[in-house]
């Protein structure tokens, strides 16, 4: 179906962290009206795509969104509007070209995504479909993601001096997603009792998770256990299990070692301590559980541990499909985090989730820690059956916004709920 982009503009407004970001309108001659907020990592990895923000991305006027806004206002405007498209993907590699960068650094990924998102949105309004359906790919079953609850922050996510940067609860055992989003309710409720109880801070991370003064990982997991248990649930892949995003690019040494809790550990010692913390708990999940430069790592990891749990690249693949499939390739993990502004199109991000689909690699869609009302990556999750999805914790509204939309969707098909 061909179409015509009547209006496009941007603002500049704020993210979760009170930091700048983005707003896309686009209208379409139909009449088609969508609109999208453009999120904004703060771990990330070195090959994603470049976004044009302040220095320090906190200053609200300051001149690096105020360039991208400018970007989708002007030259961006100008091109989308000039002809007929004849697909989301057409317009997509148009402002590619017309950004002309191998990383989207002239006219910002930030900008284009923005783009990108909204122009989505409108087609599927102008299709009279649900996003999610609008989004799905030929041969591809939607269904209802497991919410991964962020429910305690570590990392560059919060100021405690806890390393790993995610502690999620997953329930893989759910019926569906109305109770799926109980538990993840009940025990971030039965955690927050446990860290009151021991006198622990129960103030917030970035990501709506609580922040306590825990440094020690094994020591979140005895909480986090008990609390799942606390709730009524049985820990583990029949009730509510336990993923980790390590985010350990950020504590990874000068010297290639890791900076755990005081300790310094090789490659090799802290691929045993993942070997031992998912022999002890209920873990099916890790995340950059190494850094975006230790490949071979990497590839010990998944030789190591890689049959029994999902290892999940995020910093090492930046939702590139040519750097996925190249990863592929040497062994390096057995699934992709999916964040559709780290690669900066829609078009790209269904490639690169086709990549994994084609190799057996899971696909995990996951928010960034400064985050909009924005839910696009609710309908993502759902359109592309990938099983999975993180948005933070069951708190604050710039996560629930997208468990809401899941409940939304769930509420009104009769999707299938689960991982598998
Ligand atoms: O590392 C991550 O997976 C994300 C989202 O949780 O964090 P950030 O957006 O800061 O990169
Ligand atoms: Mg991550």
């Amino acid at each position: 179906m061909t179409f015509n982009v009547s209006d496009l503009t941007a603002l500049e407004i704020l993210d979760s962290r009170a930091r700048p970001t983005l707003a896309v309108t686009v209208r379409l001659a139909d009449g088609a009206t969508a609109r999208a907020g453009v999120p904004s990592g703060a771990s990330t990895g070195s090959r994603e795509a470049v976004e044009l923000r302040d220095g320090d991305k906190s200053r609200f006027g300051g001149g690096g969104v105020l360039t991208a806004v400018g970007f989708v206002n002007g030259e961006i405007a100008d091109l989308l509007r000039g002809h007929p498209w004849n697909s989301l993907a057409e317009a997509d590699q148009a402002m590619i070209s017309l950004d002309g960068t191998p990383n989207k650094s002239r006219l910002g990924a930030n900008a284009l995504v923005g783009v990108s998102m909204a122009l989505a949105r409108a087609l599927a309004a102008s299709d009279g479909t649900p996003l999610w359906r609008w989004l799905t790919p030929p041969g591809v079953v939607p269904s209802l993601p497991v919410p991964h609850f962020n429910v305690l922050n570590g990392g560059v996510h919060a100021p405690n001096d806890l390393d790993f940067q995610e502690f999620m609860v997953a329930p893989l055992g759910a019926p569906s997603m109305a109770e799926a989003v109980r538990a993840g309710a009940e025990v971030y409720a039965a955690l927050r009792r446990a860290l009151g109880d021991r006198k622990l801070s129960t103030g917030l991370g970035d990501e709506g998770g609580f922040a306590p003064e825990v440094s020690e990982p094994e020591e979140v997991l005895h909480l986090l256990t008990e609390a799942i248990g606390d709730a009524g649930y049985r820990p583990g892949a029949d009730g509510v299990s336990i993923a980790l995003d390590l985010a350990a690019s950020e504590f990874r040494q000068p010297d290639g070692r890791y900076l755990v809790a005081g300790d310094l550990l090789t490659s090799g010692d802290l691929i045993d301590r993942l070997a031992a913390i998912t022999r002890d708990f209920p873990v099916h999940l890790i995340e950059d559980g190494l850094g975006e430069d230790d490949e071979d790592g990497w590839i010990a990891l998944t030789g190591r541990l890689g049959s029994a749990v999902e290892l999940v690249g995020d910093d090492i693949f930046c939702t590139n499909p040519a750097i996925i499939s190249a990863a592929i390739d040497r062994g390096i993990g057995n699934a992709s985090l999916i964040k559709v502004n780290q690669i900066g199109t829609v078009t790209e991000t269904l490639e690169a989730m086709a990549v994994c689909r084609r190799a057996g690699y899971r696909q995990f869609v996951s928010h960034r820690s400064g985050e909009t009302e924005d839910s696009f990556i609710a309908d993502l999750a759902v359109g592309t059956g990938c099983g999975h999805l993180k948005s933070g914790a069951p708190a604050r509204g710039e996560r629930t916004a997208k468990y809401n939309r899941l409940l939304e969707i769930a509420a009104g098909f009769p999707l299938r709920y689960g991982m598998s």
